[in-house]
């Protein structure tokens, strides 16, 4: 057991909670009866993903696997936008060494996220896009609001999601329809998304969403922590791999795509018909 005595786990929820107030971004509790930690993206205003949050995104996650957490839910302070995936102002006229590390960091935590030994689970409390449903493919299950949108948009921004999310799109709602989402970037309402298996569960409140998800978290309580991430390693193991073994070659050509002028003008296009913020010409 991760956690033998009630000491361990006053340790791990002090120094969970030391470790929270160092993060702006991200707040880490955890819940002293169960073990469970939620961490709650709260980057203002929709938790788009910049280095800064990607960063402390990835650092938490590595704090959790140190300190042998139990469970984790990952969830949204904004009870609007769960995440809504790469900061799109970050990515236009970027500077090439600051997406190379935005780039670097977003692998790190979809390896983190995708490969951690302790359970997962994303409550959905509010749109996710692109890099936001990534978020959430990566957790091992999915509790989902009502009247919000979950799918990877890529396409419609003028680029292809990277090879390891199109296999957890694929793992999740299988080939067809994955083919089907991924090559028209389409974005699901909740009802949709559960009924393609790209979310779990509905719940109607926040409150019954982290039900579910410590529901689902409790499942594991009685199944051996070692057995249980020996098995995730074995069926997620592989496509970590191919991406640690691509890790490089990938940055490069991220990069070399999205300093292209072709990728800038049609995301530029994207800012000005989707996002309310326009560009500074
Ligand atoms: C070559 C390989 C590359 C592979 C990369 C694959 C991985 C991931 C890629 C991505 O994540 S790309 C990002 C895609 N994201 C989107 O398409 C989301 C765009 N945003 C929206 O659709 C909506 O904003 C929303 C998230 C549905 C929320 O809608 P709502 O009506 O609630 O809010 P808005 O008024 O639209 O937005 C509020 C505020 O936030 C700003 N904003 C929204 N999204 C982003 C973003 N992605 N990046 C930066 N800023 C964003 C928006 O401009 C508003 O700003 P203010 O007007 O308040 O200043």
């Amino acid at each position: 057991m991760a956690f033998r005595t009630a000491r361990n786990l006053a340790y791990f929820s002090n120094y969970i909670r030391n470790y929270s107030t160092n993060g702006p971004l991200v707040n880490v509790t955890v819940n002293e009866k169960s073990g469970f930690a939620t961490a709650t993206l709260q980057r203002p205003s929709v938790n788009s993903l910049n280095l800064e949050l990607l960063t402390e995104i990835s650092h938490t996650l590595q704090q959790l696997e140190k300190n042998k957490c139990r469970g984790l839910i990952l969830t949204s302070a904004s009870n609007k936008v769960f995440s809504a995936g790469l900061d799109l102002f970050e990515l236009h006229k970027p500077n090439a060494d600051k997406i190379k590390q935005m780039w670097s960091t977003l692998q790190e935590v979809w390896i983190k996220l995708y490969g951690s030994s302790y359970p997962t689970v994303a409550v959905v409390n509010g749109h996710a896009p692109a890099g936001g449903c990534m978020l959430a493919l990566s957790c091992e299950y999915r509790v989902m609001l009502n009247n919000f949108i979950i799918g990877l948009n890529e396409a419609q921004i003028g680029f292809s999601a990277p090879m390891w999310l199109i296999d957890g799109m694929r793992n999740t709602i299988g080939s067809r329809q994955a083919e089907f989402a991924l090559t028209a970037g389409t974005l699901f309402k909740t009802e949709e998304a559960l009924k393609i298996g790209l979310v779990d569960e509905v719940a109607q409140s926040k409150e019954e969403a982290i039900e579910k998800a410590e529901k689902f978290l409790n499942k594991f309580a009685k199944i051996p922590p070692h057995a249980r991430s020996m098995t995730k390693a074995a069926l997620r193991g592989a496509n970590i791999q191919a991406l640690v073994r691509n890790k490089d070659e990938e940055v490069r050509s991220y990069v070399d795509f999205v300093t292209d002028s072709q990728f800038q003008d049609s995301l530029g296009e994207f800012i000005e018909l989707n996002l309310k913020q326009k560009l500074s010409k």
